[in-house]
């Protein structure tokens, strides 16, 4: 496989789509792409704000969250933070490349290994390391760089921290839903552990695409964790997520626009196995755009990294997954990704 800093050159200077980033039509086109669809949307300001999250993350495990309390300038100037990061030179990102075996840096999104060709992305992944190593490695010079160091760390600290409480309220709010009579928080000891709930920031970079139809910036995916919460780039479209099957509508992939004032939740994976299988993790995916350079910023929320997480089951109910834990998961993914749920799955025959 071509080195890095090479696709990264062929990215940023190609009148065409690569062969290496070419994607099979039967990958990008695998389902129609409809214009229009009633995604849900919560305002968590409301009486009724549990039941309406609980509806969203049984229909489509997608929804867009109003009344955050997240003020914009906050989401404007982390997104151009992310922005400013991405336009540094190819040889200061590298600096602080994603090593083997760990989850922070900068680089492919680790799904990249799953699939035959390579995605129109960068991305940096923000994970357990201090904010200030990581921006030291990026910006360098002591004098000529503090500023854009210590601007770096406080909005992205900033922006985390609002992330956290907003996955905090969101996640308490789930949980009113599962498990029995508004009692699932009781039953989970692990929200009371504050501190060790683990978070990563996700940073997402597409580039212009000379020919979007040909590549993929992010192919299809569900997110790992509990919850997902995202922040996209005003007025462009890019996310998508494939409507779930209930029987009656065609599977379809439908675009998640960005909407004024609202953020996207997804459903993660380890939601899908607390809630034995009452919400689905969407299934969703980025396609990239001839003229802009869309950024998005996705925060993933899930339980403390020695958690095993089990289903909560009513009286009466069997659980359908075995309980893992978050780190146990990724290892999972890792070797079988799509069919990771599958395989922890408790047989009942
Ligand atoms: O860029 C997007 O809209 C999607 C990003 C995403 O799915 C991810 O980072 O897991
Ligand atoms: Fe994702």
């Amino acid at each position: 496989m071509p080195s890095l800093s090479h696709d990264h050159l062929e990215l940023e200077s190609s009148s065409h789509v690569p062969e290496t980033y070419r994607w099979p039509p039967s990958h990008r086109h695998d389902y129609p792409t409809t214009s229009t669809a009633n995604i849900p949307v919560v305002d968590i300001s409301l009486p009724e704000a549990a039941s309406l999250i609980d509806s969203a993350c049984r229909s489509w495990g997608v929804f867009y969250v109003t009344s955050h309390g997240i003020p914009s300038h906050l989401l404007q100037a982390a997104e151009t933070q992310t922005h400013r990061l991405f336009s540094l030179p190819l040889h200061r990102k590298l600096l602080a490349s994603r090593r083997p075996g760990s989850i922070s840096g900068f680089g492919r999104p680790p799904l990249s290994a799953f699939f035959p060709k390579l995605m129109w992305s960068e991305g940096f992944t923000l994970a357990g390391n201090p904010l200030n190593e990581v921006a030291s490695t990026l910006w360098p010079e002591p004098d000529h760089d503090h500023d854009s160091r210590s601007h770096f760390c406080e909005l992205m600290d900033d922006y985390k921290k609002s992330m956290r409480d907003l996955a905090r309220k969101l996640l308490r709010l789930t949980l009113a839903s599962i498990g029995g009579h508004g009692d699932g928080e009781e039953r989970v000891g692990w929200l009371g552990l504050k501190d060790q709930m683990i978070e990563a920031l996700q940073l997402n970079s597409y580039p212009p695409c000379p020919e979007p139809e040909k590549a993929i910036g992010m192919a299809t995916h569900t997110d790992s964790g509990f919850l997902t919460i995202l922040h996209q780039s005003g007025n462009m479209e890019g996310l998508q997520v494939l409507q779930p099957n209930d029987g009656s509508d065609p599977i379809q992939w439908v675009p998640i626009r960005p909407m004024a004032g609202a953020l996207v939740v997804h459903v993660g994976d380890l939601l899908q196995i607390l809630s034995n299988g009452r919400f689905k993790s969407v299934r969703h995916r980025a396609v990239v755009s001839r003229s802009e350079h869309r950024v998005s910023m996705a925060y993933f929320y899930g339980p403390p990294s020695d958690v095993k997480v089990g289903p909560m089951v009513l009286p009466g109910q069997c659980p359908i997954y075995r309980p893992t834990t978050w780190p146990e998961y990724l290892e999972i993914r890792a070797r079988l990704f799509d069919g990771s749920l599958e395989s922890i799955k408790i047989s009942h025959t």
